[in-house]
């Protein structure tokens, strides 16, 4: 989108606490040889597809809720892709324009099966009602006819959303500019565009304008790459896991250089090896890297395997959507990333995943499916998948 791709080059153009590192840029570039590994939408396996409007409709509720899971360390993006799927597979109405205003704090937990308060609950409430409530007044109550009003174009998309919708409004002012970065909005098209597969709610014919998401793992990935650098200020506060304040000058600095270096990582891409790349594949499979295991992505060669050995697994652990057995599961991500020297913990998750594909497939007969234990069991997947085999 344009207003992000401005807002995040002017950012980096004065910004103070981050930094890109164009040298690091280049050379990762020239060690993936412009190929950027493609790691498939829905990867996990977790979200929910019929390929009509139903699925837009969980799409733009998933995304609506999609940001901030880090306070409650067993609580990820996971839960919430799968619960909301779990939820209309139970009930087809579950996100119904009219059901989405009047969802309680305690109700959503229960559509998500989540035990406890979630981060940021009231404004998740507030922000399902916002939906439902526009949905119904502008667009007939689907999300799908929003989709189609914004023919093919995800810009326009973009705008309608952000005209509609403020909660999708992702704007910050910094250095006293309005800086764009629509995060949520934008990772709603890629959505659209990775689960139809470009086809029907999924075609746009300017996706190539969409930038990557900031959120808080890219970042962490291009840091872990040497692309980012921090100040020494902002290095401590994130090596001792203190809040970066939302809107401050670092938190719009880290997300925005995100943006302006993968763009810079693409331009580089199509100069030397002619390649036009879309800035969503390079995101997903950033963050894929990122959810998986950060200390695999200083070495882009395992990168590379990583998508090998995800592929292999998928097929054996991909048609299970049962109970895994929570002790399982957890036992032997434990051990998989714990600090190990890499060839053991790669021996260990090779025998953890054929460990849980046995309890995988013992469970699945003896008990009906659990979406927490699932949601362990997928966490473990993206541990153990990126290990080389
Ligand atoms: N840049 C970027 N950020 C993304 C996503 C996605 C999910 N995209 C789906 C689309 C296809 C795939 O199959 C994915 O499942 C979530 N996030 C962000 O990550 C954070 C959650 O992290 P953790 O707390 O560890 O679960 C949180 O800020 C969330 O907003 C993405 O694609 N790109």
């Amino acid at each position: 989108m344009e207003a992000v791709r401005a807002s995040a080059a002017w950012v980096a153009s004065r910004s103070s606490h981050v930094k890109v590192d164009m040298l690091e840029v280049e050379k990762v570039v020239d060690k993936i040889q412009g190929n950027v590994p493609k790691v498939e939408w829905d990867f996990e396996g977790i979200h929910y597809f019929d390929d009509g409007p139903l699925t837009v409709q969980y799409l733009f509720v998933l995304d609506a809720l999609n940001f901030c899971f880090w306070p409650d360390k067993d609580l990820s993006y996971d839960h919430l892709a799968s619960g909301l799927k779990l939820a209309l597979e139970k009930d087809k109405t579950a996100l119904d324009a009219d059901r989405l205003q009047s969802y309680t704090g305690p109700q959503l937990r229960q559509l998500l099966n989540w035990p406890r308060p979630l981060p940021i609950e009231e404004e998740r409430v507030r922000l399902l009602h916002e939906v439902g409530m526009e949905l119904e007044r502008s667009f007939g109550g689907e999300a799908a006819n929003l989709v189609k009003s914004a023919g093919n174009s995800a810009a326009t998309l973009i705008e309608l959303i952000t005209r509609h919708f403020p909660g999708f409004r992702d704007h910050s002012l910094y250095k006293g500019h309005q800086v764009f970065l629509y995060k949520r909005a934008q990772i709603f098209v890629a959505d659209l565009w990775g689960a139809f597969k470009g086809q029907n709610y999924g075609e746009f014919h300017d996706i190539k304008s969409i930038t990557i998401f900031a959120d808080y793992i890219v970042p962490a990935v291009l840091r872990e790459l040497g692309i980012l650098k921090y100040g020494s200020n902002l290095s401590c506060s994130i090596d001792s896991s203190s809040e970066i304040v939302p809107g401050s000058e670092e938190e719009v600095e880290i997300r925005a250089c995100s943006v302006y270096a993968v763009e810079k990582m693409r331009e580089l891409i199509n100069k030397k090896f002619g390649k036009q790349l879309l800035s969503i594949d390079i995101d997903l499979w950033l963050w894929s890297c990122g959810v998986q295991n950060m200390a695999f992505c200083d070495e882009l060669n395992d990168a590379l395997g990583v998508v090998r050995v995800r592929a292999k697994a998928l097929d054996t652990f991909g048609s299970c959507s049962r109970c895994f057995g929570p002790g399982l599961a957890r036992g032997v991500s434990d051990s998989a990333v714990s600090g190990r020297p890499r060839a053991q913990r790669s021996q260990t998750a090779q025998q953890g995943a054929e460990k849980l594909a046995d309890g995988c497939r013992a469970a699945s007969e003896a008990k009906p499916a659990c979406t927490e234990h699932h949601a362990t069991a997928a966490r473990f997947y993206r541990f153990s998948l990126i290990l080389p085999a």
